[in-house]
């Protein structure tokens, strides 16, 4: 059984950098789901490629049955870890039951990490990021931003509602959030 902690919030709060901090230090994996489909996207033969590129551009929503194929493989491929950080995932509906359908009885949901963050902040880290990412201009970080308001927060709201969100701030500093971070997980997870 996988032990799976969901990370979520808008576009640019700061997922995979604060992910990044806890695998060096607390040993759980990270896996970005957004740079697991930009991989698929760039490996030679994929079929997906196209589709990705599209939804990645225009901010929308992946079919499940590719991304959760996608995590589930690093997972089986990540050998002996004490956890897994789902970055970006499940942004909507459609993933929510596909993961559902796809995992359970092979991974379990310690909690989600909601890492809340006002919008206007979030465009302008984006904008900032400077990795050349195909979705880092205005045009599709409106449409990011639209999918996250109408299809992902409703996501965060429902495992609200099952007791499961560890909400953190993250218009600070990254030591700050960091810090918060560190003690949900010593609340909550198995460290
Ligand atoms: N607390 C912070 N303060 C200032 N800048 C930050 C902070 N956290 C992250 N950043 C910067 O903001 C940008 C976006 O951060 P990051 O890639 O971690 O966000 P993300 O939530 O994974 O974004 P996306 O959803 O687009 O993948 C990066 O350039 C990062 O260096
Ligand atoms: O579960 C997912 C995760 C991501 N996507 C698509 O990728 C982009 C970029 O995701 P980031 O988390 O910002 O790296 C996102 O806008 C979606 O188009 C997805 O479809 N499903
Ligand atoms: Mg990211």
């Amino acid at each position: 059984m996988h032990n799976v902690v969901f990370v979520l919030g808008p576009p640019g709060s700061g997922k995979g950098t604060i992910c990044a901090k806890i695998q060096e230090n607390l040993g759980y994996v990270h896996l970005s789901a957004g740079d697991l489909l930009r991989a698929e996207r760039q490996r030679e033969g994929s079929e997906f490629g196209a589709l990705i590129e599209q939804h990645i551009r225009n901010g929308s929503i992946v079919p499940v049955e590719i991304t959760c194929a996608l995590l589930e493989n690093a997972m089986n491929n990540s050998g002996d870890a004490k956890g897994f950080l789902v970055d970006g995932f499940p942004r909507n509906e459609d993933n929510l039951q596909g993961w559902n359908k796809q995992m359970t009885g092979k991974a379990l949901v310690q909690f989600v990490l909601f890492l809340s963050c006002p919008v206007p902040i979030c465009i302008q880290r984006c904008l900032n990021r400077g990795q050349g990412r195909t979705d880092d201009n205005e045009e599709s970080l409106k449409k990011r931003v639209e999918t996250y308001n109408h299809q992902t927060f409703p996501i965060i709201e429902h495992f609200e509602k099952n007791g499961l969100v560890r909400e953190v701030k993250s218009e600070r500093s990254v030591e700050e959030i960091y810090a918060d971070v560190v003690e949900v997980f010593n609340q909550t997870a198995k460290v």
